[in-house]
């Protein structure tokens, strides 16, 4: 019970480049636990996608362990551990959204029968029952965005990596994707691990807050939220929330004032 769901143990990874070597992480210690929501935030090139591709296995760490349901990212990857939410949507313009869900249910082998259920069971977690048969440029972006998450839940795995999902949307359906994310992390209690660069964003969302900075990519601070479970979205009027996100802001300042 309680065992870390992510563990990172010293991670470090070096990408070698034509320029010579780029340190993307150094000395990251993190541990997840289940049902935790935790945000990665830090400016660009600090190594949030870097950090989440590695638990994914999608990087490498050049040293360091990490695992993944006490597997190593590869081993968890095939156990299909997770479901990955890209900063585009990515959904294929000649499936439908029922189509695309679909897809990787499909490559994976489940049934027909079994299929269609899953894909109607997350058409409506994320509030898209109806939208099934509608092909992608049907929908609105943030739309596009609830498909790409019910695709990557669709295999119920119970850990869901998102990357800067919402970073491409314009502030008020980011809202409302904010606080419908929020209910089904409630409703599933799935962990979360998520990329952004909005403090409101993380602040809003997380039980912990991981606050990176860049040359090389570290964590500078990793802040435990007071905030309730149930938040309106109103909680950001709240002093309360507004510490908080004072409190990220000045770790965002530490570790690289200027880049904020
Ligand atoms: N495949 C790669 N090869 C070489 N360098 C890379 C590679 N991927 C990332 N990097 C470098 O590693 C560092 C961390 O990049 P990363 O994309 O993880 O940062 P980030 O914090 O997610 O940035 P952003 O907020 O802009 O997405 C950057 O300096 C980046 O240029």
């Amino acid at each position: 019970m309680n065992a870390p769901v992510i563990h990172a143990q010293s991670v470090d990874l070096t990408f070698q480049t034509a320029d010579g070597p780029v340190h993307a992480l150094k000395d990251v210690d993190l541990s997840i636990k289940a049902g935790e929501f935790v945000s990665f935030i830090g400016p660009s090139g600090c190594g949030k996608t870097t950090f989440l591709r590695t638990i994914a296995a999608l990087e490498n760490p050049t040293s360091g362990r990490l695992s993944v349901n006490g597997m190593s990212p590869d081993e968890a990857r095939r156990a299909r551990a997770y479901g990955y939410v890209f900063q585009a949507p990515g959904l294929y313009p000649w499936r439908t959204i029922a189509g695309n869900i679909s897809l990787p249910l499909e490559i994976m082998g489940f049934g027909k029968a079994d299929r269609t259920e899953r894909v109607q069971r997350v058409l409506e977690l994320v509030d898209l029952a109806g939208f099934g048969g509608k092909f992608p440029w049907q929908l609105s972006g943030g739309m596009q965005q609830r498909a790409s998450i019910a695709r990557a839940l669709a295999f119920d795995a119970d850990i869901l990596l998102m990357d800067e999902p919402f970073g491409a949307l314009d502030e008020i359906v980011r809202d409302r994707l904010n606080e419908a994310l929020l209910e089904l992390w409630r409703k599933t209690g799935k962990t979360i691990g998520f990329v952004t660069h909005s403090i409101p964003e993380a602040v809003y969302l997380s039980t912990r807050i991981v606050v990176m900075s860049p040359r090389p990519g570290r964590i500078t601070r990793v802040i435990d939220s007071p905030l309730p479970a149930e938040r309106p979205l109103d909680i950001r009027d709240t002093p309360e929330f507004i510490a908080l996100a004072h409190e990220v802001r000045e770790g965002l300042r530490e570790g690289h004032g200027d880049d904020v």
